[in-house]
């Protein structure tokens, strides 16, 4: 056969499928027409054995790629070297670096087509130790306002007194690690070395590389970060390992679900969990534990202007409210993800605004703004609703308006008292009178 007469979709499809680069591919009408291998396991989806296309369709793909490539479609402009890190349909964190591209013929639009390349790995490799403290994981250093959190904190305190393994049970990004070395650094004396196995990057063989190991090792915390990524058969060999040298040295393992569940779907052997179950320490997600989202941004915020001699100072209470409505399912790694991306993007800003959120969170909480303007609700007058006060509707009028201009401005009370049409010292006094207020009706 020459050449002229082979037929190169075969190796086109091959190529598609079997690449190390996500491929998602819509037509002119926003319709999925190609969405290979390797863009479902970035995207977590367990399709293997769905064939038609128009099952993908209906599924609900990451929103930001979606919104990318109709952006890319309707633009006829490409969109490149975009990166964005996310929470797929596993609850898995992803990161990404996306090219977008329009596909064209004659001058005409035929649809838009997104490379996508994995580089959660490299990400984690290169940028998370620079993410984190820059000093050891004592319990004071994590942020535990909420009750919830003060709870996981007092028995992780038991925990290291008692030097028993210890099970972390929790969604991806509510604080594990951090708990986990929070033990290791409260342990009396303190042990040698604060050991991570990472299971969920493992390449098959990370129990048998961990026992290489301990041999040798003086006494230290060996944590086992998310043992459910673990085929059985490494789970067996880290079984032997515990028996082995569970006395020596202190173990921690931590699952991303409920481990029972886990258990009845074969992921974790039962006898595993019976070694660690003794002391489990559950840490609810952030969304259950909403008090520790703000002390966490401040914290945050804090080592941004020691680090970097940032001007930051807050959040405005737009973002703020945003920030209590959305459901975080990456948790407080999601938001940490969130600030650094805002960190790259501001310059001598003082307060993060609605305009400096990312694209893709813009669209997260897209419908919650849309259909709660803030407190605007409150303006309306509706026949079942409570008639107030002329004075304390005007009150309260006034309160949102002025707080959605000095959001509008970032707290810049120069510029917002210029929008208003009234002087700095008049406005300054009304913030004193608003902030007075909202106390006596707080007590
Ligand atoms: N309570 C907290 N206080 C301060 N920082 C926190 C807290 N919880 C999480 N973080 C931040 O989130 C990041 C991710 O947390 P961590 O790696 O401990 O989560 P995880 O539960 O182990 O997630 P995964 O299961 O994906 O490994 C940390 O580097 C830390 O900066």
């Amino acid at each position: 056969m020459t050449n002229e007469n082979l037929d190169l979709t075969v190796f086109y499809e091959f190529l598609t499928e079997n690449t190390a680069i996500g491929i998602h591919a819509i037509n002119a009408q926003g319709e999925t027409i190609i969405y290979n291998e390797k863009m479902k396991k970035i995207e977590g989806l367990n399709l293997d054995d769905v064939s038609d296309r128009s099952i993908l369709d209906i599924f609900r793909f990451n929103n930001a790629d979606e919104s990318t490539l109709l952006q890319v479609l309707q633009s006829g402009q490409s969109v490149i070297n975009v990166k964005q890190t996310y929470w797929n349909q596993n609850g898995q964190e992803i990161t990404t670096i996306n090219d977008t591209y329009p596909v064209m013929k004659d001058g005409q639009i035929l649809g838009a087509i997104e490379f996508s390349r994995d580089i959660t790995t490299l990400e984690k490799l290169v940028n998370q130790p620079l993410q984190r403290y820059g000093e050891p994981i004592t319990f004071e250093v994590i942020t535990a306002v909420s009750n919830e959190m003060k709870r996981v904190i007092q028995i992780a305190k038991k925990a290291a007194i008692a030097k028993l393994p210890v099970l972390l049970i929790g969604e991806s990004g509510t604080g594990k690690d951090l708990v986990a070395e929070g033990i290791h650094n409260a342990t009396d004396p303190i042990s040698e070395q604060f050991i991570t196995v990472y299971c969920n990057r493992s390449d098959g063989n990370v129990i048998d590389k961990l026992a290489e190991q301990l041999i040798d090792l003086p006494a230290s915390t060996v944590f086992c970060e998310r043992i459910e990524y673990l085929s059985l058969e490494q789970q067996e060999k880290l079984l032997e390992i515990l028996e082995q040298y569970g006395t020596e040295h202190l173990f921690i393992a931590s699952v991303g679900n409920d481990p029972i569940d886990l258990i009845a779907e074969n992921l974790v052997l039962k006898d595993l969990y019976y070694y660690f179950a003794a002391m489990s320490i559950t840490i609810p997600p952030l969304k259950e534990r909403l008090s520790d989202l703000l002390p966490f941004v401040q914290d945050y915020l804090s080592r941004y202007r020691r680090f970097f001699g940032s001007q930051i100072k807050g959040i405005t209470n737009e973002v703020e409210q945003l920030f209590m409505h959305y459901d975080w399912p990456g948790n407080l790694k999601e938001l940490e993800v969130l600030l650094d991306e805002m960190g790259t993007m501001m310059t001598n800003e003082e307060y993060i605004t609605y305009d400096i959120l990312p694209h893709h969170f813009k669209l997260k909480v897209q419908e919650y703004r849309d259909t709660t303007p803030l407190h605007a609700e409150d303006f309306v007058i509706q026949a079942e609703q409570e008639l107030m006060p002329l004075d304390t509707y005007l009150r309260e009028a006034e309160t949102y308006y002025l707080n959605k201009v000095l959001d509008k401005y970032g707290q810049n009370i120069t510029k917002a008292a210029e929008a208003l049409g009234m002087s700095r010292q008049n406005l300054q006094y009304r913030i004193r009178k608003m902030k007075s207020t909202k106390k006596t009706t707080v007590d």
